[in-house]
């Protein structure tokens, strides 16, 4: 087992990682010492904090950080008492020397995420992460694409590789309950003994929570949240109210709940820029099946071309577009722009 605990379910706060998404990476090293220290307070026993897109991630193409993210993490190793800080990495964005610097760094939870196809491109990471000590966590996002059978192969991969904890990603916020369990229950027994299986949710269709609780009765003993639901998209599901609804169908997660829901309204809401929304733009990446952290780039393109984000939104779930093709946006939304003004030239009258 990858820890020792007398927790029934494990929580990771990924606030100051998915949440760096909705932050456009503008977090400094305040905004984490603060976030920190309340989350750790409160008993949340694993932070990760990283650029929202993983180690390496500050770039022209998904957004420049503030503040170099091996700088946060060394701000939050200094300010935890008791959570574990673990970082999130890419292969191919972040490489295997980021990896080496974020545990110099005091990191102890390395989590690597690939698509939920290509498991195989992070073998060789989550086996430097075992030499170097680390825990390790493997995310299979987008896993709303693929069937349990498939998922659970891909898991099993990660396994072999050295990984203790394979998750289920809901990158877009699109799995409706069973849809969760069914997934779940497919890692569960393929991996059995040899790894933990984990839930990471989006709020995109509002069930956030509800998939947590189902992936924790299929057998998850790992679950994310995101503290006041600071994430990508609608947000991760909100770890005061899963802390809450653990507590009442007497599921222990060791989270003080009164002072998570202090620290959710008086810490993590004035480090957010605006709260993250159930609005027309989540609500259709939940429908369509779109990668939350697209939510931004598809702003963006949809003021710079004057067409309907949401719009965006649909044609890139018809592609189904997987993390690393934002610059798919651009071209959606340009042709947008371009049948619009066809559409609109005397000539087309
Ligand atoms: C770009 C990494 C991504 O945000 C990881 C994640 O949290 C997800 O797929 O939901
Ligand atoms: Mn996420």
């Amino acid at each position: 087992m990858p820890y020792s605990s007398d927790l029934d379910i494990r929580v990771t706060d990924s606030s100051l990682r998915d949440g760096s998404h909705a932050k456009q990476h503008q977090f400094t090293v305040e905004h984490v010492t603060s976030m920190v220290a309340a989350l750790d307070d409160a008993g949340v026993p694993v932070i990760e904090v990283t650029h929202g897109d993983g180690l390496g991630g500050s770039s022209f193409n998904y957004g420049f950080s503030h503040t170099p993210e091996q700088e946060l993490i060394k701000a939050a190793v200094r300010t935890a008492r008791n959570a574990k800080i673990a970082f999130l990495m890419l292969p191919g964005l972040g490489i295997q020397d980021d990896i080496r610097e974020a545990a110099d760094n005091g990191a102890s939870v390395c989590r690597i995420a690939t698509h939920c196809t290509e498991a195989d491109v992070a073998v060789q990471h989550f086996g430097l992460a075992r030499e170097l000590g680390l825990e390790t966590v493997g995310f299979l996002m987008m896993s709303h694409s693929r069937p349990p059978e498939v998922l659970a192969a891909q898991a099993r991969i990660m396994a072999d590789a050295g990984c203790q904890c394979v998750y289920v990603v809901d990158s877009a916020g699109a799995l409706v309950m069973e849809q969760t369990s069914d997934r779940i229950a497919a890692l569960v027994a393929e991996l059995g003994d040899d790894a933990q299986v984990g839930f990471h949710g989006h709020e995109n269709l509002g069930l956030g929570v509800a998939n947590s609780v189902l992936a924790v009765r299929a057998g998850a003993q790992q679950i994310d949240g995101s503290t006041r639901r600071f994430g990508a998209g609608a947000g991760n599901t909100p770890v005061e109210a899963f802390a809450a609804v653990a507590e009442k169908l007497g599921v222990r997660t060791g989270i003080d709940v009164l002072k998570i829901i202090d620290a959710a309204e008086d810490v993590v809401r004035p480090v957010m820029d605006g709260e993250c929304l159930l609005d027309r733009m989540s609500l259709t990446m939940g429908y369509a099946g779109v990668y939350s952290s697209f939510l931004k780039h598809a702003d963006r393109q949809a003021a710079r071309y004057g067409v309907s984000g949401a719009e965006i939104l649909l044609e890139a779930g018809r592609r189904q577009l997987v993390g690393g093709q934002e610059d798919q946006l651009i071209e959606i939304a340009a042709g947008l722009a371009a049948r619009s003004a066809t559409a609109t030239s005397p000539a087309a009258k």
